[in-house]
């Protein structure tokens, strides 16, 4: 894993993102190769001046001579600026190319890969990682290539001047090439944890910012900070350790070019002396390695950035490549027009990824057009679990759930979903406004009247207008600034703009109290009217919605009926919801 090869292998994923840019990066390329060949000419024109006319005297050519400097120069720094301006914008494009993908690739995941994956650690992949690898191909890696060739070509160029003094410079180089393989390993590897650890932090920052209430409620506050401080305190030793791995490296790297000088001088005033070589050779040698001085010292840094960015691509491809479990099929089905909305439960079987045993076992339950089926049975029993299956948030492990007679899996998840909408338990609102979160339900553009009619379904328009922007307030994150049974009706409301053919509801209808459920519920008979509906309930009243009640107990519908044809034929249907009666009494007391 964190040998030369797979950093290389890693970096190559970035491959694709650059591939529109060839031209510009190639142009770039030469441009920097120009800079390089411009700055390491300059050696070999002092060594001509000295050699020329510093000896002979000879004024008008120095002349020329010196303003040959001064336009390699000039090219030197036109040509870098050049290499900046070309450079810069493929790789913004591709870090918002890379953004872009891993985004459009988490919405893509289905739910049991985000059921696994901390949020923290997918910001940090999405963030800092994207950025460190932007950092890497703006600068580094331009750098790295030029640096690196600099080194080779500067070295050729000495000995062709002078094969004595190349001979010292390569000998004094010779301890970098051997910390460089030692060190690289050992980097990669620290790099790798502290980029996890990063990961590990932000979940903490996130998980106890959308938790402070509780964290306030029961006094957590400390505790949770604590861990934080913890989780710092290992970032904080894994950047040290960085640190102690790069000083080493850097210990070797700044000491060589004033070694290979000092080799250099003593060697070279040995060879004036002997005539076998001329003073301009000597400081045009000198030259080239004060010259190779930056590129030689830089590489330290340069290689940190390098495995640091192989491990960020490394993160970003563990996502990357994670490929979807829920897809579209090859080739998707077509729904008639219009949807009837019958929805069929067939054999269906459910078992969680790495979970021991079943939580659906045989599932048989029709649902025709227009109906609504009330779904109940104990705590933990897999209603959600099932509800979850017909918008494919997971996919059954056997049988098959049919819309209108086909198969689910066959349809489009576009199609699919655009018929059947959601709504949870939780409410779940984002950062943005009223009408904005409504609008969310339905992927076509959305008239004022229809956001309107959505919130009337929902008994939310009267609240809505009563909010210093109506329509257009802003809600915070997560709709915090609202009340839970507010934040229920907008989600509600949300579930029903696209005007789908199948409901299904995760009990939205548990956060309300008393009075606004009863709104809720009265507002809910309407659209609930002509669409076929699953209703997860945990109370008699969410029940007496429903056309029909199915009860599940051990991965099973154990029987089905009316509210009352159950009362009176089912002891467990009896037992289910005198124990809810109970809860409630107890929750109410
Ligand atoms: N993402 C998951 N991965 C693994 N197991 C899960 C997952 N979600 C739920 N389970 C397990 O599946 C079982 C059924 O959970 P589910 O949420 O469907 O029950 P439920 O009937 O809706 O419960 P409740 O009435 O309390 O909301 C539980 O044992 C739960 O631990």
């Amino acid at each position: 894993m964190s040998d030369r090869g797979s950093t290389l292998k890693e970096l190559r994923r970035l491959i694709p993102y650059y591939r529109a840019s060839r031209l510009p990066l190639l142009v770039a390329g030469i441009c920097a190769l120009g800079a390089m060949m411009a700055g390491l000419t300059i050696p070999l024109v002092t060594q001509k001046i000295i050699d020329g006319p510093v000896r002979t005297g000879d004024v008008p050519g120095l002349i020329w001579l010196v303003l040959l400097v001064f336009g390699l120069g000039l090219a030197e720094a036109g040509l870098l600026f050049a290499r900046r301006q070309l450079s810069a914008p493929p790789n913004n494009r591709a870090e918002a190319g890379m953004r872009a993908a891993l985004y459009a690739h988490l919405q893509r995941l289905p739910l049991g890969f985000h059921d696994c994956w901390q949020s923290g650690q997918l910001l940090s992949r999405g963030v800092d990682d994207v950025a460190t690898i932007r950092r890497f191909m703006t600068f580094t890696l331009i750098y790295l290539v030029i640096n690196s060739t600099t080194i080779v070509v500067g070295l050729v160029i000495m000995y062709t001047l002078a094969p004595l003094l190349g001979l010292v410079v390569t000998v004094c180089l010779l301890p970098l090439v051997v910390s460089s393989y030692f060190y690289e390993t050992r980097y990669r590897v620290v790099a790798r944890r502290a980029q996890d650890q990063a990961g590990d932090l932000a979940t903490t920052v996130e998980e106890s910012v959308l938790g402070v209430r509780v964290l306030k409620a029961f006094g957590r506050g400390k505790h949770l900070r604590a861990h934080y401080l913890r989780q710092a305190a290992d970032l904080r030793e894994s950047g040290l350790r960085k640190l102690a791995v790069l000083a080493l490296i850097w210990a070797v790297i700044i000491a060589l070019p004033g070694l290979a000088i000092a080799a250099q001088l003593g060697v070279g005033a040995h060879g004036i002396a002997t005539g076998s070589i001329t003073l301009g050779t000597l400081v045009a040698a000198v030259t080239l390695t004060t010259f190779l001085t930056w590129p030689v010292e830089s590489l330290g840094w340069f290689l940190a950035e390098m495995n640091s960015a192989a491990a960020a691509c490394e993160r970003f491809g563990e996502v990357a490549d994670t490929a979807p479990s829920v897809t579209d099929p090859a080739h998707p089905e077509r729904l008639p027009n219009p949807v009837r909305g019958e929805v069929r439960f067939e054999g269906v079987r459910m078992r969680y990824p790495g979970a021991e045993t079943d939580v659906l076992s045989t599932v048989d339950l029709t649902l025709s057009p227009g109906e609504t089926v009330a779904l109940v049975g104990a705590t933990g029993c897999g209603k959600t679990t099932l509800t979850s299956l017909v918008p494919r948030f997971y996919d059954v492990s056997a049988g098959r759930i049919t819309l209108d007679g086909k198969d689910i899996r066959t349809l489009a998840l576009h199609d699919l979903r655009g018929r059947v909408a959601v709504a949870f338990e939780e409410a779940v609102l984002f950062s943005a406004t009223v009408r904005e979160n409504v609008a969310m339900g339905t992927d076509r553009p959305t008239t004022e009247e229809e956001v309107r009619e959505a919130l009337r379904v929902a008994n939310a328009e009267d609240f809505v207008d009563a909010l210093p922007q109506g329509l257009d307030t802003p809600i915070g994150e997560q709709g915090l600034s609202l009340s839970g049974g507010q934040r229920q009706r907008l989600a509600l409301a949300r579930a029903v703009i696209g005007r789908p053919s199948v409901l299904v509801l995760d009990d939205p209808l548990s956060a309300l109290d008393v009075h606004t459920e009863a709104e809720v519920e009265q507002a809910l008979r309407r659209v609930l009217h002509g669409v076929t509906a699953l209703v997860v309930a945990h109370r008699p009243s969410t029940v007496q919605l429903a056309d029909r009640v199915a009860v599940l107990h051990e991965g099973r519908i154990v029987a089905t009926g009316t509210h009352r044809e159950l009362l009176d034929s089912s002891t467990f249907y009896r037992t289910l919801l005198s124990t809810v009666d109970e809860n409630l009494e107890v929750t109410a007391r």
